[in-house]
């Protein structure tokens, strides 16, 4: 006791200066570690709780911490908790990402569909939302899964009802996305994927704003885009001119986008993963993004 009187008007005294230097003024300091691995302010009022607590409490009620090498986990777990007065909470630190919609977009050809059919392959809670079109049905496509094919007079009392989140005119075919589906996944936690021309992702962007990511796909260049629209056999040599001339037009506006992907000849799997790493850096972001529909 008469040491630390004598320490206490060092202290105020400025005849040693370096006694107010953080190591001496900061309970642990000397020590060089801080062993419970505390917040300085946590361990301050610890400190001083159980300094004044020398006054009232007795040592045998005072919490006993046993030496780390020496107790059991769950022993020394408890010695912590009752040290700090309060149990230690389970509850997570932070809450379940929120479910984020996903809007991919690019030139006709570029691997859209490709990308998103192995995305869904190889992530789970992650729902493709099946856009409904008047267009006609191309080989191998099946109703429900690809698409939900209507009559042009079917889409357009969707239309009316104002079922549909956006929708727009391509290439001769109404395309629009139905929005119950979305709010009904987006309920079981699951992320959303959307699948747009450049039109819709304009739309979008107007109607979502920045609780969106928006993900623009190109090859790594326009002749690997004209192969790969030549590839896939589908287009009559009308509609690849339209095709590849709408694509030059496209690719200017990839600076809308928050991202974009190469998705480059052969390389159909590293273009998935990025699209994956996309959707777990924005899961990480403090600030989320919150899209109500
Ligand atoms: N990385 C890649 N390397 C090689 N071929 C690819 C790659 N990605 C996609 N493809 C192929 O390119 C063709 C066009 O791809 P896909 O149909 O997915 O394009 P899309 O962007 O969905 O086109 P659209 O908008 O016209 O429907 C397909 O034959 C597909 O298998």
């Amino acid at each position: 006791m008469l040491c630390r009187r004598i320490f206490t008007s060092f202290l105020r005294s400025n005849t040693y200066p370096f006694l107010k230097h953080p190591k001496f003024t900061t309970p642990f300091a000397f020590l060089d570690v801080n062993p419970l691995n505390l917040r300085p302010s946590v361990l301050t009022s610890l400190t001083h709780k159980s300094i004044s607590s020398n006054c009232t409490m007795s040592d045998s009620r005072r919490p006993v911490i046993p030496d780390v090498d020496k107790a059991d986990k769950i022993e020394l777990f408890r010695a912590l908790e009752s040290s700090l007065g309060t149990p230690f909470s389970s509850q997570p630190f932070v809450p379940n990402a929120s479910p984020l919609i996903i809007v991919i977009c690019g030139p006709s050809g570029v691997g859209k569909d490709a990308v998103i059919k192995r995305l869904r392959e190889v992530r789970q809670n992650l729902h493709f939302v099946v856009t409904a079109t008047s267009r006609d049905m191309r080989p191998g496509e099946i109703n429900g899964k690809d698409y939900f094919f209507v009559s042009k007079d079917e889409f357009l009392t969707m239309v009316e009802r104002n079922e549909l989140l956006e929708y727009a005119l391509v290439y001769g075919d109404y395309k629009g996305i139905p929005k119950q589906q979305i709010r009904d996944y987006m309920a079981e936690g699951c992320d959303i994927v959307l699948r747009v021309d450049i039109q819709g992702a304009d739309t979008l962007r107007r109607i979502l704003g920045n609780s969106a990511v928006f993900v623009f796909l190109v090859a790594e260049s326009e002749s690997a885009l004209v192969q790969r629209l030549i590839g896939r056999k589908t287009e009559t040599k009308e509609t690849l001119l339209v095709r590849i001339a709408t694509a030059r037009e496209e690719v200017k506006h990839v600076k809308r986008f928050d991202y974009v992907v190469v998705n480059a000849e052969g390389e159909l799997e590293n273009s998935v993963k990025l699209v994956e790493s996309i959707i777990d850096a924005e899961k990480a972001k403090v600030q989320q993004r919150r899209v109500i529909i």
